[in-house]
């Protein structure tokens, strides 16, 4: 449960700003006693952001998530505020960390590591019935800048739970038996998740999302032009393919994603050079553009799932 005491008892709160999150914005903030530099989320007392809290903290701990570390609710002249400390991710965002790749080319090996990170957490909340919802490269943080940087998802801002009715109402159901819509929209926030992670493996392998890419992708009329695509293997175009599929009820699940061989056996894909670092760099001024058309069809994808 949260503490009532004042935060500022055990932290000293940096006006530096991490960033700016769904339901507030980030700071960085050290602990009193052992000077560690943690990060703090500020959020405004609101359904949402109790919503946020307690999804997060139920998942924190797993190792590709951003660990809780704290939470603190305290009134300050009136309203009251959740702040969440959580362990301080010094490696920043994904894409800066391809962006910047030194070492030679990022590889498809590289890829494949980072997606099989970004689906075992992805797993982890399927499995528990939650759907992030706002799965994004900006959201997926490391914790050092070096190469022992741990890859977690951080931002339940949008996350919610799924399933939730299947298993109280209708007890009795048979699953082979049930209809779809019994089981509420629900289960196609799962779907959007994976959505998601087919459009970050698709960017990964330096692909720009041009603005025409999204009626493209829920057209199903993306394609893998040569010359990047040439040297990427099937499993990999397999997947996306699979992971981008337009109708949602014939999208893979978080399961059937992890059992690919690309992502099962990352260690033994090709290290084949990708664009990915090119297209970052030269399409460094179309980036802001990607991100704001990947924030749109996520955003039109919860209203459309919502309503369902
Ligand atoms: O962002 C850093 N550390 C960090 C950040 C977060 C964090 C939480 C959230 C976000 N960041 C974002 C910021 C805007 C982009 N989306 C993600 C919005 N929602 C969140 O819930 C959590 C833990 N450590 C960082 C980066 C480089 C250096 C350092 C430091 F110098 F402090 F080590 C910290």
């Amino acid at each position: 449960y949260p503490k009532t005491n004042l935060i500022s008892d055990d932290y000293e709160i940096s006006n530096t700003v991490l960033g700016l999150g769904i339901n507030g914005k980030v700071l960085q903030c050290h602990n009193k006693d052992n000077g560690q530099v943690y990060a703090l989320k500020v959020l405004h007392d609101s359904l949402k952001a109790r919503r946020e809290v307690a999804l997060h903290w139920r998942v924190s701990g797993f190792r590709h998530i951003v660990s809780i570390i704290d939470v603190y609710k305290n009134s300050y002249n009136g309203n009251v505020c959740f702040l969440v400390v959580m362990e301080c991710m010094r490696g920043g965002e994904l894409f800066q960390r391809i962006q910047n790749q030194q070492t030679g080319a990022f590889t498809e090996r590289e890829a494949a590591k980072i997606m099989q990170e970004i689906c075992s957490a992805v797993k982890y909340l399927h499995d528990r019935n939650i759907a992030h919802r706002d799965l994004k490269p900006e959201n997926l943080l490391y914790t050092l800048p070096d190469q022992n940087g741990v890859l977690k998802l951080t931002d339940f801002g949008f996350a919610k739970e799924v399933n939730v009715h299947a298993t109280l109402e209708t007890p009795c159901y048979t699953p082979y038996y049930v209809a779809p819509e019994v089981l509420g929209p629900e289960k196609y926030d799962k779907s959007c998740d994976i959505w998601s992670l087919g459009v970050i493996m698709y960017i990964n392998h330096g692909q720009a999302i041009s603005p025409g890419m999204k009626k493209r992708i829920r057209t199903g009329q993306f394609d893998f032009p040569d010359p990047e695509w040439s040297g990427v293997s099937k499993d990999a175009r397999d997947l996306i393919r699979g992971m981008l599929c337009v109708n949602p009820a014939k999208r893979l699940d978080i399961d059937q994603v992890m059992c690919n061989q690309w992502i099962a056996k990352y260690g033994e894909v090709p290290e084949t050079p990708l664009y990915t670092g090119k297209m970052l760099k030269e399409g460094e001024e179309t980036w802001p553009e990607v991100q704001e058309e990947m924030m749109r069809s996520l955003a039109t994808m919860r209203v459309d799932y919502d309503q369902v």
